[in-house]
């Protein structure tokens, strides 16, 4: 039903659609196919948790596309047993065989019905927007009856290099407290840098967070590379805790200190507002990047942005985003002391 269980490829060759279909695996694991890329797993008698892992939203963003691969075939092939249910959604086919990290509009700005606002549903990727959100609802709503607890990790790699190699962004709670077994869970994956967001935000992981209540998570795992040219020895331990979350085994975390981690907040957002938004430092600076206060970080037309506050470092600039959305974060130290629950 699956060629070689390799649901990647055969998503690939089929980006525009697949038909739903379901069987059962000889361990008793249920499997469910609802459209290309987009594959439910239900052991017999699931614990506690709901699953949803997330790769490819971005089309060039290869290595978390090649971890969610392979756990997907391990499945299909019994390797490895799920515990728990879990949904696996390769996000975005067509830029995946495009290679490049959207086709027509970026799709991590397309969540919370961002897909039908404006002009609507006018491209593939509103329209995977909006389907992705049925199927997670899909997802969280038919989990059985009792107290469960509800994930999505949406796995990235970022565009430049990075002075902290992992980082996730934690999306914004309206004030409810972050969660410490995920910032421990998190640092097993490898990840130790956590940009705590404020503010609502038309990505995946907000959506999970926002509307579905998950502990939710953008997670940025290295730098963007092509099929191939990934050293999954440097995702290992990412890989391995997702796995061993899906499979109800321990997963090595340590318990929270704040000294381990690198914590930001947002302290501004810096919007493209023009076609002239220029960025002022090169292509090879990295995400966490400090300069003096002062420097000269950008221009948009004559709007000039520079550094405000000591210690204000620089993430996720890219100058070749649409007009009207986000070109930079900049983003302070934080504390989470007496803030976790
Ligand atoms: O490296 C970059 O500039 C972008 C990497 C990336 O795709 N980041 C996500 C972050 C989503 C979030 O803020 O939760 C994105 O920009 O969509
Ligand atoms: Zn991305």
């Amino acid at each position: 039903m699956i060629p070689n269980h390799d649901f990647l490829r055969h998503t690939l060759d089929n980006p525009a659609g697949l038909s739903p279909c379901q069987f059962q695996l000889d361990n008793g694991v249920q499997v469910q196919v609802w459209d290309t890329g987009v594959i439910c797993f239900e052991p017999k008698q699931p614990a506690e948790k709901d699953i949803v892992l997330a790769c490819g939203v971005h089309g060039n963003e290869t290595a978390p596309i090649e971890i969610c691969a392979e756990l997907i075939q391990d499945i299909l092939q019994q390797r490895l047993v799920p515990a728990h249910r879990t949904l696996v959604l390769i996000a975005n086919p067509a830029a995946i065989n495009a290679g490049s990290r959207e086709v027509e509009e970026n799709l991590n700005r397309l969540f919370s019905g961002y897909h039908s606002k404006g002009a609507g549903l006018i491209n593939n990727e509103r329209k995977r927007a909006q389907v992705l959100e049925q199927f997670v609802s899909r997802f969280y709503q038919q989990a059985p009856a009792g107290s469960r607890k509800r994930y999505l990790y949406d796995l990235h790699t970022a565009i430049r290099g990075s002075r902290f190699e992992k980082f996730a962004v934690y999306p914004f709670l309206h004030d409810k407290a972050w969660q410490q077994n995920q910032l421990e869970f998190l640092r097993a994956c490898g990840v130790s840098t956590v940009l705590l967001m404020q503010t609502a935000a038309p990505t995946f992981s907000y959506y999970a967070s926002n509307t579905h209540g998950a502990d939710a998570f953008t997670v940025e795992l290295g730098k963007v590379r092509p099929f191939g040219q990934n050293d999954m020895r440097r995702f290992a331990d990412a890989r391995n805790s997702l796995r061993a979350l899906v499979a109800g085994q321990p997963v090595a975390t340590q318990a929270f200190d704040e000294k381990d981690f690198h914590l930001y907040e947002v302290y501004r957002s810096i919007h493209k507002q023009t076609q002239d938004f220029k960025l002022h430092f090169a292509d090879d600076v990295e995400n966490f990047t400090t300069y003096p206060v002062g420097t000269l970080l950008a221009t948009d037309g004559d709007t000039e942005y520079r550094v405000e506050k000591e210690g204000e470092a620089l993430i996720f600039p890219n100058a070749k985003v649409a007009v009207g959305q986000r070109a930079m974060l900049m983003v302070i130290p934080r504390s989470v002391q007496g803030q976790l629950a």
